[in-house]
């Protein structure tokens, strides 16, 4: 189960006398970022819930810190563990400083007062966030990534062992994203804090998360690192996605081949072949699937970077293993090359072990297939 801060073992979790999900085996050490991932209505919000003691387990362990949280008091529960949901807080005729403040209700006495101690942690925490300048402005008039930035503020102030957060990048804009996440890894790294999340986005999901727990059917489909768990084809399945693949090794999402998937001897009258390598044919691939244009790509090495997106959306991709590239991969290039009706070539230039393509683009030029890059 390992020795982590956090760990849920076999948590059932649901409303009433139904379990959303169930059989849920998971920890969370200091310091590390776990994400819940999963399909609309997979059970994640519930889970969360669950753990942080807005729903009572439907069976199964938890344990934070060695102990049971059922037999955790409330008020200590409350200073281990912070939740920061993202449903809109009533914050009306608040200032930042007091929603940040209310962080510290944990520690301060019946009436709430804060102490100097409590001061400066509030202090502290809205300098964490970079938030210090928003201290006096009303909590209702500050931007949502503001907004996320002092719910976070508040989670700190509470010293927690761990913070639980639903979707918190969901009203934010890709910046924002970034920064909240960035910021969220830092201090799990300082504060030496666990973090348990649900994210939507996939790419964000597999490039912050120690660990990625996969929620679908009721149950954890699988729980590893980024790497155990984002391999070809699984988010596809994950999500049932019928349209499009998940780019394992660029954490994106491709749609689907553009008009479908076509098999390389049914290859339509205006498929395009494209020369590309090195990151330079992704756009243009892009490109091409936007406008339905079926392509067939190469010659590309098993690690370039234009691959991932080439095996997305090319109806063939050319590809060879690292070393010297076999002429007969070049002899098929060639005979794509022939059945397409044009060409188009992504590269400015091309380097020493990229001979064959710079030959390829020649006998495009021969055979008058060759155009720009659009
Ligand atoms: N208060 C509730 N009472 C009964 N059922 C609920 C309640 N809230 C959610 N559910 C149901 O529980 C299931 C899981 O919902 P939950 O919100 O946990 O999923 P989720 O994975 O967080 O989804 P999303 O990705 O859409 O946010 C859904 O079938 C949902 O309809």
């Amino acid at each position: 189960m390992g020795n982590g801060c956090f760990y849920a073992d076999r948590l059932a979790a649901g409303y009433g006398k139904r379990p959303v999900a169930e059989g849920l085996s998971f920890h969370a050490g200091r310091g590390e970022i776990v994400t819940l991932i999963g399909p609309n209505g997979a059970g994640k919000s519930t889970i969360l819930k669950t753990i942080s003691g807005g729903l009572a387990p439907m069976g199964g362990e938890l344990v934070l810190d060695g102990v049971p949280m059922e037999r955790i008091p409330r008020k200590e529960r409350a200073r281990k563990l912070a939740v920061v949901f993202t449903e809109k807080l009533q914050g009306e005729l608040m200032t930042c400083r007091d929603v940040t403040a209310a962080g510290r209700y944990p520690y301060t006495g019946r009436l709430g007062l804060l102490s100097e101690k409590d001061q400066r942690a509030v202090d502290q925490a809205l300098e964490l966030v970079h938030g210090t300048d928003l201290g006096d402005r009303p909590f209702d008039r500050i931007s949502d990534g503001q907004r996320q930035r002092i719910m976070l503020a508040r989670a700190l102030c509470q010293e927690p062992e761990m913070i639980l957060l639903d979707e918190p990048t969901s009203h934010l804009d890709v910046k924002y994203k970034l920064e909240f996440l960035s910021l969220l890894r830092e201090m799990a790294r300082k504060k030496d804090l666990s973090v348990l999340m649900s994210l939507h986005e996939l790419d964000l999901a597999e490039r912050i998360s120690d660990r990625v727990v996969c929620i679908k059917d009721g149950r954890m489909d699988r729980c590893g690192t980024p790497e155990q768990v984002f391999t070809p084809g699984y988010v596809e399945g994950l999500f049932g996605m019928t349209a499009g693949k998940f780019d394992a090794a660029g954490g994106s999402v491709e749609f689907s081949v553009p008009g479908g998937a076509v098999k390389p001897e049914d290859l339509p009258e205006n498929a395009v072949f494209v020369i590309a390598g090195n990151g330079s044919g992704r756009q243009v691939f892009r490109k091409l699937q936007r406008e339905n244009v079926p392509f067939v790509t190469g010659i590309l090495f098993e690690n370039d970077l234009d691959l991932p997106a080439a095996e997305a959306l090319a109806a063939h991709v050319v590809k060879v293993p690292l070393g010297p590239v076999p002429e007969e991969a070049v002899r098929e290039a060639r005979a794509w090359i022939r059945r397409c009706q044009r060409v188009i070539c992504c590269r400015t230039g091309f380097g020493v072990w990229e001979k064959e393509n710079e030959d390829l683009f020649k006998y495009a030029e021969r055979s008058g297939k060759t155009a720009g890059e659009s």
